[in-house]
């Protein structure tokens, strides 16, 4: 199916479709953009109300990594575009339907495929491309991580092969934090318990997404454009701070360039990729990549002309983008603290007062305390004093329970 390259009127036979494939906070902004543009949006998820579903036209709830119900229900639809939105989908549908001409997936249905998978994407950028990455194996038991933990050293770091936000993510120090690992993996495994990766642990200066836009240009050719830098730091392996923009030695920048480039011609397609790296001076390893937008590019909505999510939005409906920086800004998360549905929000006003701060609540239903619920944005003259005002406001949003 061709990029549509004319909009419509939503809810009427000229209407472009697109179909969200989750529907949380990112999916959400994305969502807004092209409600902006006037796209008929379908909102999936896996439970009902999620936040994305809350700003479409319509939404549906269903077992995304069950191939027959997602098949059905794009037959149902008739998307022009299906826009994965996170990893947990049954991707090797989306292919086969992909193949038969019946769908057009965001960027690609393989580039969604290799990515629900780590194994998938770092033999790609590993193996395939020979882009720098930490030493690795993979893991069917115990007895095979052992192996491979042996091979790769220690510290070294576990992690299920489908699983994000750190989920099911451990680093270990010696053999005797082997055991632990492996369970906690089986645990937080999104999809199927029992295939690990063990990566060695980088010892980085800093980490960053470096966000990488394919977009259509005026001859019809496809360019890429890279956002500045994202500085982020993780806990857990779930992100609890960003900025942009991340300082870069000149060497470095354009390695991690170059990379991001490598990574997002092979997958292909139009839109925004979260190319994750680590970096030791002038030294870059590519991580993983996301082919949709990075919770760590939330930043974006207080820093760039075009957030994140408006420039996913623009660039796979085959417009222009512009990925130019407007100031420097921050983010910091704000988690759910209790589990509990229906949570409310005190202090968000106090957090307002602080000068250049904004907050996002995204609405989800329930709450649990290591969820993300919102997020703090701010704008400064420089990065140090957006984190501090991220940080300070973020922490006057209390989430308490409602009785
Ligand atoms: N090999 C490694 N060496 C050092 N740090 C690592 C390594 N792998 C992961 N980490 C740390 O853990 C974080 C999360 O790892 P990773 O991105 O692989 O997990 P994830 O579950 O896919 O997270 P997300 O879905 O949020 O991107 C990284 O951003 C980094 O801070
Ligand atoms: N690192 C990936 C990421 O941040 N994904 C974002 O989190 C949502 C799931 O949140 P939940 O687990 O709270 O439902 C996803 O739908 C996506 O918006
Ligand atoms: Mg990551």
């Amino acid at each position: 199916m061709k990029t549509p390259i004319r909009l419509g009127t939503p809810l009427s036979p000229s209407a472009i479709k697109v179909m969200l494939l989750g529907s949380g906070e990112l999916g959400k902004e994305v969502i807004i953009s092209l409600q902006r543009l006037g796209v008929e949006v379908i909102a999936v998820d896996r439970y009902p109300n999620a936040p994305g579903q809350q700003v479409a036209h319509r939404s549906h709830v269903i077992d995304m990594t069950n191939g027959a119900a997602l098949e059905a229900l794009i037959e149902r639809e008739k998307p022009d575009l299906v826009v994965p939105e996170i990893e947990a989908i049954a991707t090797e549908t989306l292919v086969a339907l992909e193949e038969a001409g019946k769908v057009s997936v965001i960027p690609t249905a393989r580039a969604a495929w290799l990515t629900m998978n780590r194994e998938g994407i770092r033999r790609l950028a590993g193996e395939t491309l020979g882009l720098p990455t930490s030493p690795y194996r993979f893991a069917n038991n115990l007895d095979e991580l052992k192996t491979g933990c042996s091979e790769v050293g220690f510290p070294c770091v576990v992690k299920p092969v489908m699983s994000s936000s750190g989920k099911g993510q451990s680093k270990l120090d010696s053999a005797a934090d082997i055991e632990d690992a492996w369970a906690y993996a089986a645990n937080g495994s999104r999809v199927n318990a029992g295939r690990v990766i063990v990566e060695g642990f980088i010892d980085f200066d800093y980490e960053i997404t470096l966000l990488t836009v394919r977009a259509r240009e005026a001859d019809g050719s496809i360019a890429t454009h890279f956002c500045e830098p994202i500085g982020h730091i993780q806990v857990q392996g779930d992100y609890v701070e960003s900025w942009q923009p991340h300082p870069m030695h000149p060497l470095a920048l354009s390695k991690a360039r170059e990379i991001a480039k490598k990574v997002t011609d092979n997958l292909g397609g139009l839109g925004l990729f979260g190319v994750e790296l680590f970096v030791k001076n002038d030294m870059v390893w590519f991580s993983e990549v996301s082919p949709r937008p990075h919770d760590t590019g939330m930043v974006t909505m207080a820093s760039q002309h075009q957030s994140e999510f408006e420039l996913h939005a623009k660039a796979i409906l085959g417009l222009p983008v512009n990925v130019a920086l407007r100031n420097p800004a921050a983010s910091a998360v704000i988690y759910g603290q209790h589990d509990a549905p229906g949570i409310a929000f005190e202090g968000v006003a106090d957090a307002m007062r602080i000068p250049g701060v904004d907050i996002r609540l995204f609405g989800k239903p329930e709450s649990f305390k290591r969820r993300r619920m919102g997020v703090a944005l701010a704008t400064a003259n420089d990065i140090d004093d957006a984190r501090i005002r991220a940080k300070q406001a973020a922490a006057k949003v209390k989430p308490v329970i409602v009785s």
